[in-house]
């Protein structure tokens, strides 16, 4: 067999797909300018027709432009319980959500997306954040499209939901094609069977067939509100980044009058903003929460500079002064947060290394053991 003809036959074969592909990559490229150019001129028309119509906007929806900076003033108006909405708000939080009353910040934010306005909120994990877009979702007409990372996180909140009989259903890359079907069908359904829609952002980003019914579904005014949660994954700034993330710009320049909410419980403003340019919102409302934890109480002491002794200090401090608690130790690296777990299981203590490399699945199952409480954890964040 001549191998130099062969070679070159190969050669010419990939010469030519290569070209092929630069061929269809420039048209791919000229394809979603096409789309940027034609969204913002479809926006630019519904604009004039709206105001040529000189119709009123529903509560639920929300000017095009930027909307102006809110002073505190404007803000605190939020906290208040006399929206045509507030009655409904109370009456859920209590026959539905069977809580008694609002944990700090929770009513400005639900308010805030009742009336429209795009939000991003900031508070620290486990102080109640989901409730602030599932309540609106069930006091809302249509239902609620919520983006989540992890597959975990979305059946925890499902798992949730259902108990206290709220209609949730979720979309991921192993859903059977019945049960997207059945998904489908009840978003185009006036009747709402799901409040709550949960998809990954992987579904936004690939399924054309997800994205048509959710058109038709803006058309007939039945997405009500879209949360991003964990909305510091869209940036590359942030310590979690998701490339699927990157592509949800699509969902605010598709459907431009539904309220969006993003929701993170670490997000600098610099993340912030990245994440506002990513998602294609102007200037949304951000409210962040403090962050200062008055029940905890701090000591400095002198770290040994011998590790084994060191390793002895910190095995000491579990088991005498919080025997039987959990616990978490910051650690520089993740070197040190795999060492120092490891030594605390040669000295009969259970604790898991955590960290930002870690696979989601694995880190999504150390929450949950944390929130059972049942861990000596060591971790880095
Ligand atoms: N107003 C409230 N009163 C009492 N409990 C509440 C209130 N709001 C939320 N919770 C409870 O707080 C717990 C944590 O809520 P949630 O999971 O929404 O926190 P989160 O801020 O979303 O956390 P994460 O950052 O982990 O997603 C839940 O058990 C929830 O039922």
């Amino acid at each position: 067999m001549d191998v130099g003809v062969g070679t070159k036959d190969v050669q010419a074969e990939l010469d030519s797909v290569e070209a092929e592909l630069e061929l269809v990559e420039l048209q791919i490229t000229e394809l979603l300018d096409k789309q940027a150019q034609l969204t913002s001129q479809k926006n630019a028309l519904l604009l004039q027709l709206e105001e040529a119509c000189g119709t009123v906007r529903p509560s639920s929806s929300k000017s095009l432009g930027p909307e102006p900076m809110m002073s505190k003033q404007e803000l605190q108006q939020y906290d208040g319980t006399d929206f045509p909405w507030s009655k409904e708000v109370e009456q859920h939080l209590k026959n539905s959500f069977h809580l008694s009353k609002f944990r700090p910040l929770q009513l400005r934010a639900i308010n805030l997306t009742m009336a429209g306005k795009d939000l991003f909120l900031v508070m620290p994990t486990g102080r109640g954040k989901s409730l602030c877009f599932q309540l609106p979702a069930v006091c809302s007409k249509g239902f609620t499209l919520v983006i989540t990372p992890l597959v975990s996180l979305m059946e925890d909140q499902i798992m949730y939901l259902k108990s206290i009989d709220i209609s949730a259903v979720m979309l991921n890359a192993s859903s059977s094609k019945e049960h997207a079907k059945l998904v489908m069908a009840g978003m185009m359904d006036p009747k709402a069977p799901f409040k709550l829609v949960y998809v990954t952002p992987e579904k936004i980003a690939k399924s054309k067939l997800l994205m048509s019914r959710l058109e038709k579904a803006y058309n007939a005014k039945l997405l009500s509100r879209i949360a991003v949660d964990e909305v510091h994954c869209c940036s590359q700034w942030g310590h979690d980044f998701r490339p699927d993330y990157k592509l949800l710009g699509i969902l605010k320049r598709q459907f431009p009058m539904v309220p969006l909410f993003g929701l993170t419980a670490t997000a600098t403003s610099s993340v912030l903003k990245d994440c506002e340019k990513i998602l294609c919102v102007q200037q949304p409302v951000t409210i962040t929460a403090s962050f200062n934890r008055t029940n905890l109480y701090y000591e400095v002491r002198i770290k040994d500079s011998d590790n084994d002794a060191l390793m002895s200090d910190i095995t000491s401090l579990i088991k005498g002064k919080y025997k039987d608690q959990s616990g978490i130790v910051y650690v520089f690296s993740q070197k040190d947060a795999e060492m120092v777990s490891s030594e605390l299981k040669k000295r009969d203590i259970s604790a898991y290394p955590y960290h930002a490399n870690m696979d989601p699945e694995e880190k999504s199952k150390v929450h949950r053991r944390w929130t059972c409480n049942k861990i000596q954890s060591h971790c880095r964040c």
